[in-house]
Formats: C-alpha cells, sequence, structure tokens
C-alpha cells in the first residue's frame, strides 16, 4: 500500500493549504495535453477549460486514458505535451491546492479516525489544531462519531468517507476523485452520492470526477465529458438544479445520450 499518495499535493500546491487558508475559486486549462506509455498514444491533444467550482465528469470506455488524465493533472503522472495552466479569478496563473481521492480509501491502520484526516494537513499546522480542522471535516462527511475508531472497524463507505474528509481537511480549490464510489455497494454509493454533491455546493471547490457509472455522472455533474481514443468526443452540458432527486426523467435522458455516444452510435 502506497499511502502517501492520497495526500499527494498538485502541480504547484501551495505549501500552506491549510483551513485557516481562504479558498480561492481556480479555474482549469488544458492545451493540447498529450500522453503516450511508449508507442501507446493515450491523449491525443486535449483541450478543456473548466470554470472555477465547476463539477466535471469524465466518462468513456475502459482503457481511454481517465485516470491518466486525472493523474496528469495532479502532477502523479508526466504528460508527453501540452500544457496545464490553474488560474484565480483575474485569470492570472495561480498555485492550486489541489487533492486527490482514490478509488481505495488507502487509510494508514495504524492511526484512528482522527488521525487518518490530520494527516492531510500533514507538516501545515501543529498537531492539535490539524485535529481541530480534521475533526470540522469529519463533521461535514458525517463522521464526527466515529473519530477515535480504528479503519479496520469501519465499513466500506465509512472509510471512504474518512478518505474524503482526508482530502477535504486543507480546504482544497480543486479535487480530483477518480472512481471514488467504484468499490462501494449501490445504496451506499448512492448515500455517498448526495454527500459528495452536498459538499461541493457548501464548499466551491473545483471538480473533476472520473466514473465509470453514467448515471453517477449526471447526477452530480454540471457538465460530463466523454473520452474517446485519445481525445475529448462529447461535452454536454447538464443543467439542471442541485440537489438531484435519482429518477429525474430529464437526467434519464440525458444518460441515455451518453450511453449512446459512448457505445457506438456517437450522436448526442
Ligand atoms: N503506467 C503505465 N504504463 C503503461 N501504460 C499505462 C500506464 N498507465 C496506464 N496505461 C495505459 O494507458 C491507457 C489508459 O489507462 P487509464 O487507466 O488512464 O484508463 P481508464 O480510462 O482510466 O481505464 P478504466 O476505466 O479501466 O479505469 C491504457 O491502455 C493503459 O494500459
Amino acid at each position: 500500500m502506497n499511502a502517501t499518495v492520497s495526500w499527494a499535493r498538485g502541480p504547484g500546491e501551495s505549501d500552506v493549504g491549510s483551513s485557516s487558508v481562504q479558498r480561492r475559486p481556480v479555474s482549469v486549462r488544458l492545451d493540447g495535453v498529450e500522453k503516450a506509455f511508449g508507442g501507446n498514444r493515450v491523449l491525443r491533444g486535449i483541450d478543456l477549460e473548466i470554470p472555477a467550482g465547476q463539477f466535471v465528469a469524465i466518462v468513456g470506455k475502459s482503457g481511454c486514458g481517465k485516470s491518466t488524465l486525472l493523474r496528469i493533472l495532479m502532477g502523479l503522472e508526466e504528460r508527453t505535451g501540452g500544457g496545464i495552466t490553474f488560474e484565480d479569478a483575474s485569470g492570472n496563473a495561480a498555485v492550486a491546492n489541489s487533492r486527490i481521492v482514490f478509488q481505495e480509501p488507502r487509510l494508514l491502520p495504524w492511526f484512528n479516525v482522527i488521525d487518518n484526516v490530520a494527516v492531510g494537513l500533514k507538516d501545515q499546522t501543529n498537531a492539535a489544531e490539524a485535529r481541530a480542522q480534521a475533526m470540522v471535516a469529519l463533521r461535514d462527511v458525517q463522521l464526527a462519531d466515529k473519530f477515535d475508531e480504528w479503519p479496520s472497524r469501519l465499513s466500506g463507505g465509512q472509510r471512504q468517507r474518512v478518505a474524503l474528509a482526508r482530502a477535504l481537511v486543507s480546504r482544497p480549490d480543486f479535487l480530483a476523485l477518480d472512481e471514488p464510489l467504484g468499490a462501494l455497494d449501490a445504496l451506499t454509493r448512492l448515500s455517498m452520492q448526495q454527500l459528495l454533491s452536498r459538499v461541493w455546493r457548501e464548499q466551491g471547490f473545483t471538480t473533476l470526477l472520473v466514473t465509470h457509472d453514467v448515471s453517477e455522472a449526471v447526477h452530480l455533474a454540471d457538465r460530463v465529458i466523454v473520452l474517446e481514443q485519445g481525445r475529448i468526443s462529447v461535452d454536454l452540458a447538464v443543467d439542471h438544479v442541485h440537489p438531484r432527486p435519482h429518477g429525474l426523467p430529464e437526467l434519464a435522458e440525458v444518460e441515455a445520450r451518453l450511453l449512446s455516444a459512448i457505445l457506438g452510435s456517437g450522436q448526442v
């Protein structure tokens, strides 16, 4: 287990980044981003602008490069071409406080819940302040009552809420989510979607979610992007107020259009 990656800093991320620091809205711009693994050209020129505070979901067939794109944005993978810029509200290049949540919670088994969350403020504040802020983040994910529990005694959904709290504790400007609900059962997944949506609405960070679940993408995101053969083949706005109850006919229609685009007709 490589636990350190879960709180890896993004490109140019601030050293300060604690919740005492005001969150600044950041937009993200990708210009012709390319990635090849040897002869395998996974990303073939990705141009994308994500306005500050927007929730964008990326979907596409398995192996189309979704996680690679997210990892490049987080500085966990080198790109082979193109550029990435985080910008502040005035359009100036910004230093973003970026965090990522993976499918596996990657908790440290020798730390209890609150210390696993406080790790998200590693080297940024003293231990007492880190624990105080960790408690706030645990309240955000409705897990404050488990603050002194061991990870091994939590359910899968609770562990993933700890991972989310660890990402949120530093009040990120940009949150990358790589299938964070992918390993959860269907009902837990639905309640975690509601929780993610609420936290995003309350805190306003810019979000990029990779998911296999088109329904989840449509439920959560302002905008859904389909990756296909290394390029963005569909870029679709989901104009519906949040929060979004499950089963809305308008969203089911958007979902069907996206599925048909992914599965082959290319029509949206
Ligand atoms: N470290 C690596 N070395 C070589 N090839 C890699 C590496 N990481 C990813 N790839 C390749 O890049 C392509 C895209 O992988 P990636 O994990 O980004 O796809 P994905 O769309 O996230 O897939 P999935 O939906 O199955 O998780 C795949 O062909 C994969 O084999």
